[in-house]
């Protein structure tokens, strides 16, 4: 059995680990009591989830002396919304909880998203523990504390910079996803290794990974290396004032799709067409070769995951334009440069719609 890698976290808001490793629902309540404190713990998680996992988390905190109370919405991206949020504030507050007491955030990334802002809000502020069981949630949405809800005009247009106080991701969770998911959410392992390391993008290729049957000491390895290099970036720019841009490697037209397609497109998959288009389109420009964009896209679709899109352009800018990237008339993009290496770029967006026609057509 592999053992537990413990990564830690420095952000100047708050320092914390991120736990990864097998085995480690049983152990929730005993890790938060030790990070947390607390006498209250809420378990939070999606309709999905809960009748999977919510009940062994909630019975390890009542081991550990919490006094647990549970709250479950219906699964899916079209539940982050300020009408869950509110539903869960009123949640917290009915079950008594104070600013030492624990929101436990057990899913995906929407219940991350969500749950991380009800625990950055509620009494302006309590405890929170990321429990991530999708692979996205391991590697992305439960290390650095982008908490939000969309608005109807785009993703994440809601939200605050909340760092949790502990994450725990039990890889054994994976088991229960569904083939298509896992693949979904390689969209963000591939954006991790394209901007910061050109072996793992290089072995993600030949070798994928996959849920089943799977090697499960190297699908911890390849997630604490996600975990790290999402921590190397955070850590040194908290509130993405400008490096944290990279890790929206393939957003700005990866959300845009993923609205424009009303969540039909998953959010890894939406990032895997963003970051193929804004590759080719980099390429087209000369901003990077045309292995560099190349070697992007097959490893996109060694996954089988979309490498372009047939959504028409105008309508991809027209979400693009709400972008938090935006920036007077223009928006930052995030191109590559080589593999392994991304820069910051600020088009108009007339110049996003050129990369953007030069970039998304399906191959
Ligand atoms: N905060 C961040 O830094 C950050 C980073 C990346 C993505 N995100 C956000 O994360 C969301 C996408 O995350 P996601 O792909 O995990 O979506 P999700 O939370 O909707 O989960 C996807 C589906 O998998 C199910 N599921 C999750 N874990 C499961 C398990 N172990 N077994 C069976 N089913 C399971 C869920 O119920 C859901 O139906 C988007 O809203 C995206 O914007 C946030
Ligand atoms: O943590 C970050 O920073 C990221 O950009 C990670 C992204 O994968 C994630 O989807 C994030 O929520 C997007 O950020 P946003 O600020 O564009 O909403
Ligand atoms: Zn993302």
């Amino acid at each position: 059995m592999s053992e537990t890698r413990r990564i830690r976290v420095r952000t100047p808001s708050r320092s914390y680990d991120v736990l990864v490793g097998r085995d480690l629902l049983d152990g929730v309540g005993r890790l938060t009591r030790e990070a947390c404190g607390g006498r209250r713990a809420c378990v939070v998680s999606d309709s999905n989830v809960a009748p999977l996992y919510a009940n062994a988390v909630a019975e390890s905190l009542a081991d550990a002396g919490y006094e647990c109370t549970a709250q479950a919405f219906e699964a899916g991206e079209g539940s982050k919304n300020m009408g869950t949020l509110a539903d869960l504030l009123e949640g917290l507050a009915q079950a008594g909880l104070d600013r030492d007491d624990v929101v436990i955030a057990v899913g995906g990334g929407v219940t991350g998203d969500i749950a991380g802002l009800a625990g950055a809000m509620y009494l302006r502020g309590c405890k929170v523990v990321q429990v991530p069981t999708s692979l996205l949630a391991m590697v992305d949405s439960s290390v650095g504390g982008k908490t939000a809800v969309d608005l109807s005009a785009g993703k994440n247009l809601a939200g605050f910079f909340f760092q949790p106080h502990l994450v725990i991701a039990d890889v054994d969770c994976l088991d229960t996803l569904t083939p298509s998911l896992f693949t979904d959410s390689c969209g963000e392992v591939i954006k991790h290794a394209a901007i910061a390391d050109a072996e793992l993008l290089a072995r993600l290729g030949e070798e994928p990974i996959n849920a089943q049957g799977y090697d499960r000491g190297r699908l911890v390895e390849v997630i604490a290396r996600n975990v790290r290099i999402k921590r190397d970036v955070v850590e040194r720019d908290e509130r993405e004032g400008g490096l944290r841009q990279v890790l929206n490697f393939g957003h700005t037209i990866g959300h845009a799709v993923e609205a424009a397609s009303s969540f039909e497109l998953g959010h890894g998959s939406s990032v895997a067409v963003g970051m193929c288009c804004i590759a080719r389109a980099s390429a087209a420009r000369g901003w990077c070769t045309q292995d560099v964009a190349d070697r992007i896209v097959s490893a996109v679709d060694a996954y089988g995951l979309p490498t372009g899109t047939d959504i028409d352009h105008r309508t991809i800018v027209s979400f693009a334009a709400h972008d938090k990237k935006r920036h007077g008339a223009g928006v930052n993009v995030i191109t590559p440069r080589a593999l392994g290496a991304v820069e910051v770029r600020h088009v108009t967006l007339g110049e996003l719609a050129e990369l953007v026609e030069l970039g998304c057509a399906p191959a």
